[in-house]
């Protein structure tokens, strides 16, 4: 069979649009690369896969990996702790990059779009695949940013394994705890990378407690450092008992020195090399009884004996029960310690058929694939990145969508590659696509081959399944959905008192009465979910209620998005509706209109109490520049509640109104000459003092400016 290949969009610059929903604030550094000259795109690559002589990709291993070969990875962090980095570093050591991309000059493969070259900052995830020592390794960058949480989510979802990168200078901080949860919640199995080794304040001992503590996880410390600060060089692969040091004339990392750590004349070292693997060994057999036994049967005497192959699969299934998470160390910017890291990736972390997907059992090998990201290219229309789960995926194949109930035709089938994109024949279970040709496919739609073989799949969901609440079998199909983090921006407004309202609608449309006579009264509660309760008095009778209940419950919901102060969405309020009367044949919209409209004038009756975003806070700051940042927050309303000491940095913890923090970057950049970095994440909304809340009353009204 004769496969042509093309390459598309080489070197060339795409924009894609993105939505930046509450793009309201980002850290510190983000600001500072963004001053820089964006420099125009001059990379090299080398070929594509299989293509021209490279030795791991066989034109077969390309297209179809064995599914035990794959491994689906993202990469997580906190902003700036080097996952774009550490990701240039990969594919250049993988063979699919020829030069080293920096993201301090903006020209990264995965940071590929212009505007997060600009910015330095990496916003919309790219997926990357590659090959190492035989492995496919399907890789999505995620972005660390608080602000694009949902593009975090999004990828987290298809991922069958993570790799963890910190600043070891910094340890656990306030992003990967987020970003830790919602990996969690995908019961995702993680390895964790100790990244900037080299950097002043690095310490191996202080970040491996912090992901002790704060992560509440059991670290399995597979490396120790050799050297910290200025002074790495290397690391003690604990598990082979090896030394690997690199070649400081080494420009590129490539240049590394294994050596069994018996050679080593260093005694020091091999002690405590030695006390790590016994250790570690203890810790795994805690965790793994299949090694436990073993262990005690064979190697009780002399933990030393134990075969690095044996502890590597133990240390495997301990990851995969997440029991566990392993603990690699290096530096990405100066090309430490990441080939091993590579190996770690292929070594400890599941391949596809590992994961316990439930629901393949229902398609038997038919293919089912989920959406999780969808581009806008100008040219080639919307790009659909698919995690095919099971079956196979060829170009020109007409596809069934669950969610939208309608079927479609792909016209092209790529792999990703950042900016470049090779068209392939097709793709099999485990791999991740990109897909042209799906108009009308969405983020977190489910994709099969045909409507009929979503209805078999149905049925034996159907069979299987007998859940209560399900409403469809074919709801059991759909893969779950993306949730989407509430927005920060806007503003919410309570009434603290009771206001009671009668209302009455009364019109006659053409030879038709339409009347309806409501009363009802809104009063506060508790802080509640934010949509407003609905109560009815006893008065009320059934039946009118069940033709009615609907319209007045959207009239309810309709009603409180608008606020009468600020035109913002009302909450902590509850609605009881005392009265109702419904002339026969009377619409269902004028009962909807007359009670929005009285519930309008109930909430300009009632006291009004403007609610704020208040947000949780951290900034890291060096000792000198601790008075201006704590003095500059207590204009800012803030309300510091800690100050922990961090190495050799302050980290000051509270709480600030968002309406504070426009422009806070560039302030605390210019308080702190550019050192300091902070994280912000909605935390909760608090009432405003009553001076506060008429001074933006008078603003938003326009008043301002007459007064
Ligand atoms: N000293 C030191 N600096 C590093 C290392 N890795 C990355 N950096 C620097 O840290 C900064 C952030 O690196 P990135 O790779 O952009 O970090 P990121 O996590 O992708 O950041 P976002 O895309 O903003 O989330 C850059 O200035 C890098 O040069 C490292 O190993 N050591």
């Amino acid at each position: 069979m004769f496969i042509s290949w093309r390459i598309f969009a080489m070197n060339h610059q795409r924009i894609f649009s993105v939505h930046f929903k509450t793009m309201c604030y980002c850290k510190i550094k983000a600001i500072l690369k963004r001053s820089k000259t964006p420099v125009p795109l001059r990379r090299n690559y080398s070929s594509p896969p299989g293509v021209v002589g490279n030795d791991v990709k066989s034109l077969y291993s390309i297209i179809s990996p064995p599914v035990a070969k794959i491994r689906n990875i993202g990469i997580m962090a906190h902003i700036d702790a080097g996952k774009t980095t550490t990701t240039e570093r990969i594919l250049y050591y993988s063979g699919y990059t020829r030069s080293l991309g920096d993201v301090d000059d903006g020209d990264t493969v995965t940071d590929f779009m212009a505007q997060e070259r600009e910015r330095g900052i990496t916003i919309q995830s790219a997926a990357v695949t590659f090959d190492w020592k035989g492995y496919r390794v399907n890789l999505i960058d995620t972005p660390g940013h608080v602000d694009f949480t949902l593009e975090v989510e999004r990828c987290l979802r298809v991922l069958d394994g993570a790799v963890a990168v910190f600043d070891a200078s910094a340890g656990v901080e306030a992003q990967t705890l987020t970003v830790w949860k919602q990996a969690d919640k995908h019961k995702i199995p993680r390895i964790c990378f100790l990244n900037k080794m080299d950097k002043t304040g690095a310490s191996f001992n202080y970040a491996v407690e912090s992901i002790r503590e704060k992560l509440k996880v059991k670290p399995l410390l597979l490396q120790l450092p050799i050297g910290e600060a200025r002074t790495f060089k290397g690391v003690i692969d604990v598990v082979n008992k090896e030394k690997l040091v690199w070649n400081s004339n080494s420009d590129d990392g490539k240049d590394f020195e294994r050596k069994p750590l018996l050679e080593t004349s260093d005694l020091e070292l091999l002690k405590e090399a030695i006390e790590a693997r016994n250790s570690l060994i203890e810790q795994v057999a805690d965790l793994d009884d299949e090694f436990a036994d073993l262990v005690l049967e064979e190697f009780s005497e002399n933990f030393d004996l134990v075969p690095a192959e044996k502890l590597q699969t133990a240390i495997h299934r301990v990851t995969l029960a997440q029991a566990a998470v392993p603990v690699l160390c290096g530096s990405a910017l100066k090309n430490k310690g990441v080939q091993p890291l590579l190996d770690a990736i292929t070594m400890y972390l599941p391949s596809p058929e590992e994961r316990e997907y439930g629901f393949l059992q229902w398609y038997k090998g038919d293919l089912c694939a989920l959406a999780f990201k969808v581009l806008h290219d100008k040219q080639r229309g919307p790009l659909v990145f698919l995690r095919i789960y099971s079956g196979t995926l060829t170009p020109q194949l007409a596809i069934h969508n669950i969610n939208r109930n309608c079927t479609e035709r792909m016209s092209r089938l790529l792999l990703p590659f950042a900016d470049q994109h090779v068209e392939i024949p097709s793709l099999t279970a485990g791999n991740i696509a990109l897909t042209v040709g799906l108009k009308q496919t969405a983020t977190g739609d489910t994709i099969v081959s045909s409507k009929s073989s979503a209805l078999a799949a149905a049925r034996r969901a159907g069979r299987g399944e007998k859940k209560p609440g399900k409403n469809s079998e074919t709801e059991s199909l759909l893969l779950a959905g993306v949730e989407i983090p509430e927005p920060v921006f806007f503003c919410t407004i309570e009434p603290p008192s009771v206001a009671k309202q009668p209302d009455t609608l009364d019109r006659t449309l053409g030879d038709k009465r339409h009347f309806v006579r409501a009363e009802l009264e809104a009063r506060p509660v508790e802080a509640s979910s934010g949509m407003a309760v609905i109560e009815y008095a006893d008065c009320i009778s059934v039946d009118l209620l069940q033709a009615s209940r609907e319209a007045i419950e959207n009239a309810v919901h309709s009603a409180c998005l608008q606020g009468p102060l600020l035109g913002s969405p009302v909450q902590d309020v509850a609605i009881t509706l005392h009265s109702l009367m419904i002339h026969p044949g009377t619409s269902t919209t004028m009962v909807n209109a007359c009670v929005s409209r009285c519930i309008q004038k109930a909430l300009k009756k009632a006291d009004k109490q403007v609610l704020e975003p208040l947000m949780s806070l951290e900034v890291t700051v060096t000792g000198d520049y601790l008075s201006p940042v704590l003095a500059d927050l207590a204009q800012r309303r803030g309300n510091v509640q800690e100050i922990q000491t961090r190495q050799d940095n302050k980290v000051v913890i509270g709480f600030v109104p968002l309406a504070e923090m426009m422009g806070y970057s560039t302030v605390l950049r210019t308080l702190t000459s550019g050192s300091a970095t902070f994280a912000l994440e909605f935390s909760t909304y608090q009432a405003m003092s009553p001076q506060d809340q008429s001074t933006l009353l008078t603003q938003r009204s326009g008043l301002a400016h007459v007064l």
